[in-house]
């Protein structure tokens, strides 16, 4: 069986493309950055060091790379079983031009057996994003075939992946925890007959994408934050500081609340994925800079992610939301000159203040009194 993996970075090396590897299917890199490309596409093979209380080190096999750009990519997805992304959210329309590329080439040389395509990354429906990206690149009479014939399949991804310490001679090296959950909508896959260690098939997506969205990473964003603003350089420093712990976690539990709400998950089993979504933050295995958990301030803070929606799921229900407002008022803080939207949003702060910035990053979500509460948390 044959997968295209885009994006060969570490949710691509270190937990999709390993699943699918050691499960036997052959797994295809796509990615821009040439240098990753060539050096697997010469060495097949790169190791994983999943640290924690046994800690180990297991090698991938048998995978290839090629540029997300070009022929080759297209005439692989033609033949493909498999398309899957880790590539970040922002990056999927990017990619869809090429996925529908290959579609059409499919369409056109008549193979018909099943395609799957999964997007992995951190957004409600990531999939389905990229399937409306796709589709408007293809011709009606192809997008009518692919329509029957190839799935877009949802799905929920988790496993604390940050960019591992450089080793010499050792590239491709990647650094996880043990820890790993993806889970898929069996309700959208097609022609699936497929057993992958691994992978888990729900009927009930939303249950997981949210718990698991609006639990760890609304946690680890106003960990970031919160340890950016006390100088704190990792997400395991910032932790460990007891007054952010206990912001984070009754933040995750004012999201909680929320969740148990909608989807009546049981609070003491919730309340139990909190104190182990704290501990994977204090990992002293892992170094996780609080600059990549609070990469792409403006994505965070936008009406459907990690900050935002729980906290409106908060008003829905008229439930606490205090520690919630001072997660998003510590992200208005973050400042980083290396990423973009940290500019950005400190740009905007400064030309239209606090609560007219976060009503313009929230996509006018919120009402004046929560935005109001969200300035005063904020004092800037
Ligand atoms: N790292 C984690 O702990 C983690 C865990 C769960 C989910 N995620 C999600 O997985 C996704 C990837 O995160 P990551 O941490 O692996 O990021 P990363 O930066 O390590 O990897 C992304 C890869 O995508 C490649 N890429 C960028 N533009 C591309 C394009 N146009 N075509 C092909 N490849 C392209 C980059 O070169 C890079 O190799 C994100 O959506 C993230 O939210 C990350
Ligand atoms: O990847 P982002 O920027 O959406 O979020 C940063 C981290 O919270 C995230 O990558 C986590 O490590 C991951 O979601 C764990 O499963």
């Amino acid at each position: 069986m044959r997968a295209i993996h885009f994006g060969a970075g570490n949710i691509g090396r270190g937990f999709i493309g390993k699943i699918l590897a050691d499960a036997g299917w052959s797994v295809t890199f796509a990615d821009v950055n040439e240098t990753l490309v060539g050096q697997i596409a010469r060495d097949g093979r790169y190791p994983v060091d999943i640290v924690g209380s046994g800690s180990r080190r297991e090698e991938v096999t048998g995978v290839t790379a090629v540029s997300s750009i070009g022929e080759e990519i297209v005439a692989r997805i033609a033949s493909a079983d498999l398309v899957t992304t880790a590539v970040g959210p922002a990056v999927l329309p990017k990619i869809a031009p090429t996925i529908a590329r290959g579609l059409e080439a499919r369409v056109a040389a008549g193979k018909h057996a099943p395609l799957n395509i999964i997007a992995c990354e951190n957004t409600i429906r990531g999939t389905t994003q990229l399937k409306d990206a796709i589709f408007g690149h293809l011709p009606a009479a192809v997008a009518a075939v692919v329509e029957i014939e190839v799935g877009f399949a949802d799905s929920a991804v988790d496993r604390i992946v940050p960019p591992a310490p450089p080793v010499e001679g050792e590239p491709l090296a990647v650094t996880v925890e043990e820890f790993s959950e993806w889970i898929v909508d069996r309700t959208q896959l097609k022609g699936w007959t497929h057993d992958i260690p691994g992978m888990e098939l729900t009927d009930d997506l939303m249950a997981f994408v949210e718990r698991k969205l609006f639990t760890l990473n609304t946690g680890h964003a106003i960990t970031a934050y919160l340890g950016f603003e006390k100088g704190l350089p990792t997400i395991r420093d910032a932790i460990e500081d007891e007054g952010i712990r206990a912001v984070v976690k009754a933040a995750m539990e004012e999201s909680g609340a929320v969740l148990i709400r909608r989807y009546g998950f049981d609070p003491a089993k919730h309340a139990a994925y909190i104190e182990k979504i704290l501990g994977r933050f204090a990992n002293p295995f892992i170094r996780d800079d609080v600059a990549r958990v609070g990469r792409e301030p403006l994505r965070k803070l936008g009406k459907g992610d990690r900050l935002i929606r729980p906290l409106l799921g908060t008003l829905e229900y008229g439930l606490p939301h205090e520690n919630l407002v001072k997660g998003i008022a510590a992200a208005l803080h973050y400042r980083n000159d290396g990423d973009p939207q940290a500019v950005e949003m400190q740009a905007a702060i400064t030309e239209v203040g606090v609560a007219a910035a976060v009503d313009r990053f929230s996509g006018n979500a919120l009402p004046a009194e929560v935005l109001a509460e969200i300035a005063a948390a904020a004092q800037i």
